[in-house]
This record gives C-alpha cells, sequence and structure tokens, in this order.
C-alpha cells in the first residue's frame, strides 16, 4: 500500500522532469500502480486509515510524486452532503496521458491557496488557473476519454497536470503580490 514514505521529497529531479507518455497496453505492474495511487487516496480520505497509517488527505495524486516518471495520475474527489457525508464521487479517475485540449480565458483560484503532497509546507499565495478545461485521456484500458472540468474539479486537475510537466503550485504564485487576484481571477 501506498504511503507517505513513498512520496520523493520536494527537491527531487523527478518533480521538475517532464514525464514519459504512458504506451499502451499498460503494463501490468504500471496498472496495479495506478489502482494503489487511487487506493492511497481513498485511504488518504477516511480519518481512521489516514491516522493509522499516518496518510496526509489528498484527493490527487501524479505518478512523479511517488518517483514514477509516466504521465498517469489518480483522482479521487467526492461530494458531501449537507452533515458531511459522503454522496457520490464527483470525479473518480485514473487519467493516463492527459491533454488539455481547450480552456477558458477566465481564471479561478482557491481563496486559501493551494498545497501539495509533495511540499511539507504552507507556500501562501493564491495559484491562478483558467476556470474551465477540456481534458482528453486514455482510462486504463486505453479508451480515449474527454471531460469538461471547471472550478474546483478544474483546479484538481490542473495541478495534476502540472506535476507530469515538472510544474509544482508555487511556480504559479506572483511573490509581490501573492495575495492579489488579477481582474481576469474569481477567488473560490
Ligand atoms: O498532486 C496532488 N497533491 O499534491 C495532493 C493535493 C492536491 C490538491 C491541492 C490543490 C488542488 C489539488 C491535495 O489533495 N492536498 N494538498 C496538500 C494538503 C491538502 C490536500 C487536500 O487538498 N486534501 C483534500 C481536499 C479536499 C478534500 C479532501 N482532501
Ligand atoms: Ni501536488
Amino acid at each position: 500500500m501506498i504511503t507517505m514514505k513513498d512520496f520523493v521529497p520536494e527537491k527531487e529531479p523527478i518533480l521538475r522532469e517532464q514525464a514519459r507518455p504512458v504506451e499502451f497496453p499498460i503494463n501490468e505492474e504500471l496498472k496495479e500502480t495506478a489502482v494503489a495511487m487511487r487506493q492511497f487516496l481513498i485511504n488518504s480520505q477516511d480519518p481512521k486509515m489516514a491516522e493509522k497509517y499516518n496518510l496526509r488527505p489528498g484527493v490527487g495524486v501524479a505518478a512523479p510524486q511517488i518517483g514514477i516518471d509516466q504521465q498517469i495520475f489518480a483522482v479521487y474527489l467526492m461530494d458531501y452532503d449537507e452533515e458531511g457525508n459522503e454522496t457520490e464521487p464527483l470525479i473518480d479517475e485514473i487519467f493516463v496521458n492527459p491533454k488539455i485540449i481547450s480552456h477558458a480565458v477566465q481564471k479561478v483560484a482557491l481563496k486559501e491557496g493551494e498545497g501539495c503532497l509533495s511540499v511539507p509546507r504552507e507556500v501562501p499565495g493564491i495559484v491562478p488557473r483558467p476556470k474551465r478545461v477540456t481534458v482528453k485521456y486514455n482510462d486504463l484500458e486505453g479508451n480515449e476519454k474527454k471531460i469538461r472540468l471547471r472550478d474546483y474539479q478544474a483546479v484538481v486537475v490542473q495541478h495534476e497536470i502540472d506535476h507530469l510537466k515538472g510544474i509544482l503550485f508555487y511556480d504559479h504564485i506572483d511573490e509581490k503580490t501573492p495575495w492579489e487576484p488579477d481582474e481576469d481571477t474569481t477567488l473560490i
């Protein structure tokens, strides 16, 4: 099972490299790793499992974060009802060779900024990202998929796609005005 020790240190070169395209048919080992990445997210969002295995809760994980230079990431994002109970997954997907094929000019940014399981510290500032994206990718079986996302879901997937391009969230923070949104950015 994947735990925090499997995450490479922030300064590890792989986190700053372009990940390699996944070849199909995917080899069994990489497929198993992808499934384990999704399971890590599920475990990390389960208070008992997170406590037991000292997991930082995460909604996404990209292969380079665990030292694998392949274009693959998992997102597991649940929806919750007013009592805070999980209802259904908003995104429960393993993205292979993802590509943003179109995006809005308008931007959004999480008003509290972003974090990263590969960055064991707070980095203050907002991370402006296109408000809507259309992403083309393959699923683990090799099927071509296309998904349109907006707002928080778009932020999560863009954060993960950045990892495949060696980009970390704080690369997007304007250190002179870290909390100042531009006129085309809405805080969410
Ligand atoms: O590349 C992937 N990562 O680095 C894991 C990141 C991905 C998100 C950061 C901003 C957009 C995507 C992650 O999930 N986090 N960042 C660090 C600590 C918090 C945690 C988080 O936001 N957790 C969460 C949120 C809602 C519900 C449950 N858990
Ligand atoms: Ni991250």
